[in-house]
Formats: C-alpha cells, sequence, structure tokens
C-alpha cells in the first residue's frame, strides 16, 4: 500500500469534516442573511416614518435633509452588507462541492513541526475562526503550491520571505462534496489533471483554472513589480486565462484600495467579451469593465465621425490579397508605421509655432470673431504654453466675446421677436422671477419692462446656447483641416514619399471632409485631436489588460498610456499570430526586440489543442520548434486536397457528420473572409439547418455548429475546427499565414483543412509524419 492509499481513509475524513463546516456556514450565513433582508424590507417600507419631516422654517429644512441623508445612508449601508453575505453565500455554496483542490505539507526553516496548507477557492476558518480549513489560493503561501516541487521552496509573506520545505505536495479530485481521488504531485501541477481537464469538451465560456495554474502562468498572476507586462505566449498557452486569473490576484491581494471597475480588458471582438465574463464571477469576483479598442474609438468619434470597423477593413486587405500594390493597402501600412507617427509628432511641434487652423465664429449668421483674428490670438500667446492650453486660453477668450454679444444684442428687435415664440415655461419662470424681485422691492411698478428684459435675457441665452457649447468644445478649431496638412506634398514632411503618395493624400482628404475614418486613420485622428485639445485623463483605472496586444499600432498603444497615465499595463499576445499590416511592424509590443521599461514573460507550452493538432501548425511557424505541446493524445489532422468547391462542401459536411457522431459540442467552419462564411452558411444550412453564421455583431456564440472568419475565432476555442479552403491562392502572405495559424490553433481535439486546388505553401512545409493527407479529384467523385 502506498502512501496515498494509506492516507485515503483520513483524506475522505477531512473532506467531511471541512464539507460538514461548510455547510454550518452557510446554515449560519443564510439565517444572517435572511435577518438582514427582512430588515432592509422593513426599512424601505417604514423609511418615511422614521424621517422628521418639517419644511417651515429654514433650520426645519435643514434638518429634515439631514434626518433624511442618516436614514438613506442607514439603508444603503445594510444593503451592502446583504450584497457581500450573498457573495459570500455564493461561495460557500460552490465550495460545498469542491471544497479544495491542493494540498502542501511545508515546514519552516528551524521548525520541526510541518503545516498542512490545503488550498481552494476561497478561505474557511474552523468553527472557533483560530486555524484555516482552507486557504484562498491567492494567500502568500498558496503561491509555494504553484511554485515548487517537493524540496526546499520559499514564500514572500506580507513583511517578510519565509524558507522552508515542501515535504508533500498533493491534488485532489472532490465532486459534490466527495473525494473522488488523489494525486501527489511535482513541478507540473497534476500532469493527470491537467490531461482530464483539458480533455473535456470545449464549452461556449471560458473556464477558471485555479486548480492547476501552471508555474510560469503564476508569475504572470502575481506579478506586481511591473508598470508595463509583456506576456508572448503561443496559441493555447493560456494568456487569457492567466489574464483573468491575474485579475481575481489583484482584487484580493489589494481589496482595500482596488475595485473591479478600476480594470478594463481590451478584448479582440464582442464575442470574446461574452466568452470569458463567467470566469470572474466562477471566482467570486465581480466583472472587470470590458471594452474592444473599435467600440471606445467609436465612443470617442461616432458623433462626429463614420469609422471603419477592424473588420471592415481586414476583409478589404483579405479581398485584394495583401496586394501592396494596391493603394489602399499601401496605406494601411504607411499610416501604421512609426515613421507616420514621427510625421504625426513632427507636425505637432511644428504647430507650436505655425499652422494652427481655426473657423470662423459667427452667430445668426453675422462674423463675431474671423479665423484670421483667433490664429493671431492663438500664436501671440507665449510660446512656452502647450496646445492645449493655449486652446483653453483662446476658449476663455472666446467665451468673453460671446457674453459682449449677449449684452449688445439684448435689445436688438430680433430678440423681441423671438420672445413671442418662448414657451409657456419660459413664461412661467419670468413671471416666478418677477414676484420675487418685487417681493424685496414692493413700490416698483413697472412689471410690464421688466418681463421684457427678462425675457429678452432668456432669447438670448438660449440663443447663444448652441455656441457657447461648440466653442466649449473647441469646434472654433478645424482639426480636420490642420490635420490633413499632413498628407501634402511638402517636402519637409518626408524624406522619401511612400508609394502612391498622391492619390493616399487624395483618398485621406476626401474621406475626412466627409467625416468618414478608415480604420487605419482613426486612431492616428484621435491621437493627433487630442494632443492638441488635451486628453481626457482617467486616473481611476490602475490596471489595463489589452489581450491580442500584437494587432495593437504604435498609436493605439501610445493613446491608451495617455488616456490611463495611472494605471499599469499587461500587455498578452503572441507574434504568430498577428494579422493586421501594422502588427508586423518591429515597434510591436510583441515582437522580440527587447524594450526598455518592460517585464517580458514568455510562454512556449501550448494547453488547448491535442499534441498532433500542435505539432503539425508549430511545424510551418517561425521559431515553431520552440513551441512545446502538452501530452495530449488525439488524431493527426486531416489534411483534404480536392479541385473544385462542390467535393470542398461535400467535405466539410462528412467532417460535420463525423463531428456529430463523436459527440464534439462547439464545432467551427472558419473560413478565411466574412464573404466566404456567408456563402458557405447559406450551402451548410441546406444540410445543417442549426448551423450559426458569426459575424460582427454577434455577441455570444451557441454550441452546435458555428461559420466565423478566422479574425473573428480570436481567443475562442472549438472541440472541433475544419478550416475551409487553405489553398495556396487563399494563404500565400505573412498575414495570411498567421490567420491560418490562428484559424488551426482554435481547435482543441479535431482538425480537418479542406483545400480547394493546391495546398498553400505553409502547409505543405509540415513533415508528412504531421498530418494525414487526402487528394480528392472530381474524376474519382464521378465513378
Ligand atoms: N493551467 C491550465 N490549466 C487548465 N487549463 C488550462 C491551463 N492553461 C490553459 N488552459 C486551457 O488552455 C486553453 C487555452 O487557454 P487560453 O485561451 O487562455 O490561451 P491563449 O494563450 O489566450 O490562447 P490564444 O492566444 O490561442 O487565444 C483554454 O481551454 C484553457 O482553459
Amino acid at each position: 500500500m502506498d502512501e496515498k492509499e494509506k492516507d485515503w481513509p483520513e483524506e475522505e475524513k477531512r473532506v467531511e469534516l471541512v464539507v460538514r463546516q461548510v455547510k454550518k456556514s452557510i446554515k449560519k450565513l443564510s439565517k444572517y442573511a435572511k435577518t438582514l433582508k427582512n430588515r432592509v424590507i422593513d426599512i424601505r417600507k417604514d423609511f418615511w416614518d422614521d424621517v422628521t419631516v418639517n419644511l417651515s422654517e429654514m433650520d426645519d429644512i435643514i434638518e429634515t435633509q439631514a434626518s433624511l441623508k442618516q436614514q438613506a445612508e442607514f439603508l444603503s449601508e445594510r444593503e451592502r452588507s446583504h450584497g457581500q453575505l450573498s457573495k459570500q453565500l455564493d461561495k460557500l455554496e460552490r465550495m460545498r462541492d469542491t471544497p479544495y483542490f491542493g494540498r502542501i505539507d511545508f515546514v519552516e526553516n528551524d521548525q520541526n513541526v510541518y503545516d498542512s496548507i490545503y488550498i481552494g477557492t476561497t478561505s474557511l476558518m474552523d468553527e472557533q475562526e483560530n486555524e484555516f480549513l482552507v486557504y484562498d489560493w491567492r494567500a502568500p503561501i498558496a503561491s509555494l503550491y504553484y511554485d515548487y516541487p517537493p524540496g526546499p521552496a520559499k514564500y514572500q509573506a506580507i513583511d517578510e520571505e519565509i524558507e522552508g520545505e515542501i515535504t508533500l505536495k498533493r491534488q485532489y479530485v472532490i465532486r459534490q462534496g466527495e473525494l473522488k481521488g488523489m494525486f501527489d504531485t511535482g513541478l507540473t501541477i497534476g500532469d493527470h489533471l491537467l490531461q482530464s481537464v483539458l480533455g473535456k469538451s470545449a464549452d461556449t465560456q471560458m473556464k477558471s483554472i485555479v486548480a492547476t495554474i501552471q508555474q510560469e502562468q503564476n508569475k504572470i498572476i502575481r506579478n506586481e513589480r511591473s508598470k508595463m507586462l509583456v506576456v508572448q505566449g503561443v496559441a493555447g498557452s493560456g494568456k487569457t486565462s492567466a489574464a483573468l486569473q491575474r485579475v481575481a490576484y489583484l482584487l484580493y491581494r489589494y481589496r482595500e484600495q482596488l475595485t473591479s471597475d478600476q480594470i478594463i480588458l481590451f478584448s479582440p471582438n464582442p464575442l470574446f467579451n461574452s466568452y470569458v465574463s463567467t470566469v470572474l464571477p466562477e471566482l467570486g469576483e465581480d466583472n472587470m469593465k470590458q471594452t474592444t479598442f473599435y467600440h471606445y474609438i467609436e465612443q470617442q468619434l461616432g458623433n462626429r465621425f463614420v469609422i471603419e470597423s477592424p473588420f471592415d477593413q481586414i476583409e478589404y486587405y483579405l479581398q485584394k490579397n495583401g496586394e501592396l500594390k494596391d493603394p489602399r493597402i499601401a496605406s494601411m501600412s504607411f499610416k501604421a508605421s512609426l515613421a507616420f507617427k514621427e510625421q504625426v509628432d513632427h507636425l505637432l511641434e511644428r504647430l507650436k509655432r505655425d499652422g494652427m487652423t481655426f473657423r470662423n465664429v459667427r452667430f445668426r449668421g453675422d462674423l463675431i470673431v474671423g479665423k484670421e483674428k483667433i490664429r493671431n490670438y492663438f500664436y501671440a500667446l507665449p510660446s512656452s504654453l502647450s496646445i492645449p492650453v493655449r486652446l483653453e486660453k483662446v476658449m476663455q477668450w472666446l467665451l468673453k466675446e460671446l457674453k459682449k454679444i449677449e449684452k449688445t444684442e439684448e435689445m436688438a428687435d430680433w430678440v423681441l421677436e423671438e420672445t413671442q415664440l418662448l414657451d409657456k415655461d419660459d413664461y412661467q419662470e419670468a413671471f416666478q422671477s418677477l414676484e420675487e424681485e418685487y417681493a424685496y422691492q414692493s413700490d416698483v411698478f413697472d412689471d410690464r419692462n421688466r418681463e421684457e428684459a427678462i425675457l429678452r435675457k432668456k432669447v438670448i441665452k438660449q440663443k447663444l446656447h448652441p455656441l457657447r457649447k461648440k466653442i466649449k468644445r473647441f469646434h472654433f478649431f478645424d482639426v480636420k483641416n490642420t490635420y490633413i496638412q499632413l498628407f501634402s506634398n511638402q517636402t519637409d514632411q518626408h524624406d522619401v514619399f511612400p508609394d502612391h503618395w498622391d492619390l493616399m493624400c487624395q483618398d485621406t482628404k476626401s474621406n475626412i471632409r466627409e467625416n468618414f475614418l478608415t480604420w487605419e486613420d482613426a486612431t492616428p485622428f484621435l491621437y493627433f485631436e487630442r494632443m492638441c485639445i488635451g486628453f481626457h485623463e482617467n486616473r481611476s483605472i490602475q490596471h489595463i489588460f489589452v489581450d491580442e496586444a500584437q494587432d495593437y499600432s504604435v498609436f493605439q498603444l501610445a493613446y491608451l498610456q495617455k488616456v490611463y497615465p495611472n494605471s499599469r499595463m499587461t500587455l498578452l499576445g503572441d507574434i504568430n499570430q498577428a494579422i493586421y499590416l501594422h502588427s508586423l511592424e518591429d515597434v510591436n509590443p510583441l515582437s522580440p526586440e527587447e524594450k526598455g521599461g518592460q517585464e517580458r514573460i514568455t510562454l512556449l507550452r501550448s494547453y488547448r489543442s491535442t499534441r498532433p493538432i500542435v505539432e503539425f501548425t508549430k511545424s510551418w511557424m517561425p521559431n515553431g520548434e520552440k513551441i512545446e505541446s502538452f501530452h495530449r493524445s488525439g488524431r493527426l489532422p486531416d489534411v483534404i486536397e480536392v479541385d473544385n468547391r462542390d467535393i470542398a462542401l461535400d467535405k466539410v459536411i462528412t467532417a460535420m457528420e463525423n463531428d456529430q457522431q463523436n459527440d464534439y459540442k462547439t464545432i467551427a467552419v472558419i473560413t478565411k473572409t466574412m464573404k466566404q462564411s456567408r456563402s458557405l452558411y447559406q450551402q451548410l444550412k441546406r444540410s445543417f439547418p442549426e448551423v450559426t453564421l458569426i459575424d460582427f455583431d454577434t455577441h455570444t456564440y451557441q454550441k452546435g455548429f458555428n461559420v466565423i472568419p478566422a479574425y473573428l475565432a480570436k481567443g475562442i476555442e472549438f472541440d472541433s475546427v475544419i478550416v475551409w479552403d487553405a489553398s495556396r491562392e487563399q494563404y500565400q502572405d505573412e498575414l495570411e499565414r498567421n490567420l491560418l495559424y490562428t484559424a488551426c490553433t482554435r481547435a482543441m481535439h479535431e482538425l480537418t483543412v479542406i483545400s480547394i486546388g493546391e495546398l498553400s505553401d505553409y502547409i505543405r512545409k509540415a513533415p508528412r509524419e504531421t498530418f494525414t493527407c487526402y487528394k480528392v479529384h472530381a474524376i474519382e467523385k464521378q465513378k
């Protein structure tokens, strides 16, 4: 009998004991929660009984207000406590099922007794509240479990480092409050357990990985030092999982200072938002804010511009097969480059001396302040002042000018005419202010004139209101015409003009004048505008997480850093999955070049896919030999080369039928473009009416069959993936290769790649033993 078997009865007893304690705590808390709930209901019901309302004298009014405030605070304090209790109860409910998942026996140096530390998703004390029955996985001591194999180990307690030895490291499978299995493990936590977790079906919601966090992932989760943490992780290495556990860790570690609304996650697409939305609540934490960069830009500029989405941009690129001779594609590449950012910064520098363009300020068609005058005022301000400060001063000056207009126009005839058009409420208000005035001056008997004066003031205020608002929003500054100075033939801006320069200038100018921003223009324009009028800094956000960070341009990251100056950044991505032209720049945050001011963690092991899928996909990627697979077995990927679309469709249908027989829950047919997805969907619907098409606006996806373009599948995974048309014609350049890699690496258990015509050269590079190849010719089909 080995140690483990010997311990089984004792371990079983301990599970029972802890579950009993959990149940007791649930009972106690439920009782308390019920009382609190009733109390809240009572307070709400009797709210007014306990408030002293007396409005006769000023003193009474103040007293009433104070009494109201006190009562409201009392109520909200109870409501808050009730909310916290409910959360605590939810955590305990989860513990009733799985109270803990791991244990280490740790003996501190210079002591001779070991402590058994049991680790679960939440801490639990014994009844006397003397001892921890279970430690929260985020507690300092729990880091031992993730960081060390049995042997010498240390951890950072609040104010000291504690060294000692781990004498046992054990993993449990506890379900429905019963011990089902246990394993003693080395460094890799529960290879055995990981196998079984990863072998399960993919879900439409991501899972929490607390029980099996790996050492490298733990470094990401518990990193507290870096202002900028960059994680380069191969496909399926657990970047997103680690990021979410990191959010949970930070919320626990800094629970006194940090709340979930001080954390933002920038995710790649709306689908992904819902995919990860359950992880934190599963851990008993509130979700952080989540957005996509596109959504964010839309919020900033969407009321003034129509903004192309990144997905439309990528569609354009893919449909043109990345043809660099295409002027639009040349423009995308140029506008995302560091060279262009330098030009924008150069223009901003020049604008300090010259070049700011303004608009005339007019009121009812009359010129109030001309653009030249504004320009002169701006450039007469001390040049030591920044552009935003000078614009602010111009704004103040213009507002003063408006005040003057208010005075001079008051007696104009048009104002009197307009008073007739005021509505009932305005008259009522005027009447009231007259009454108040007369209350103090009972000898004045000039009400007609006084009323007219009040109404005139009202009219002029109302009429000037929109203009005042515009001035406060810097409408007098002609940002569009100032920005498009970048697109001229001025030689001080360029050493060499990029390809298709004239056409690029023409298109950019006309788009911007028509209030349309292509995706490549959107962030540079916004960056430029904010550098002029000032950034609305958000100082409350403490942490930003950027997933798929390889797809962000220099502008986008520079922008985020400016808007969230107080925030620490965690950038997660995979250079091999870069699918935007700008991602190929050296400045890509995930590119291997060392950059100052960052800490870098690299994840090389892929957990998502079976070993055969990882071996196949890595063989055609640069530095692929560094990618490690987790030893999970599976079938070799099928690669099917056919010579026409009809046979390809047949093959997709057969693969889908097989997936159905294998009982796979989530199956995706992944295409290169949206256009392909749409047409394939129409055809597949005839054989599988339940198939779903995922497009730009899909926010959640269902189990079953999905048809989806590769760039929308970023970040998510499926049991089985069928890649539609991986032919040479479709996948040629570097971005297309990355897209193909992204598509194939979405598969957890099964991968089928279909090519109409000759296979893409990338796949041809894969060693023959990494996939099963079939060639199906039309002639064979006719037989
Ligand atoms: N330590 C772990 N324990 C259990 N499962 C894990 C672990 N790490 C990763 N996984 C699983 O591996 C899969 C991939 O994880 P995740 O999506 O976080 O990877 P990723 O690096 O963000 O992938 P990609 O860049 O390809 O989108 C998920 O199913 C996740 O649950």
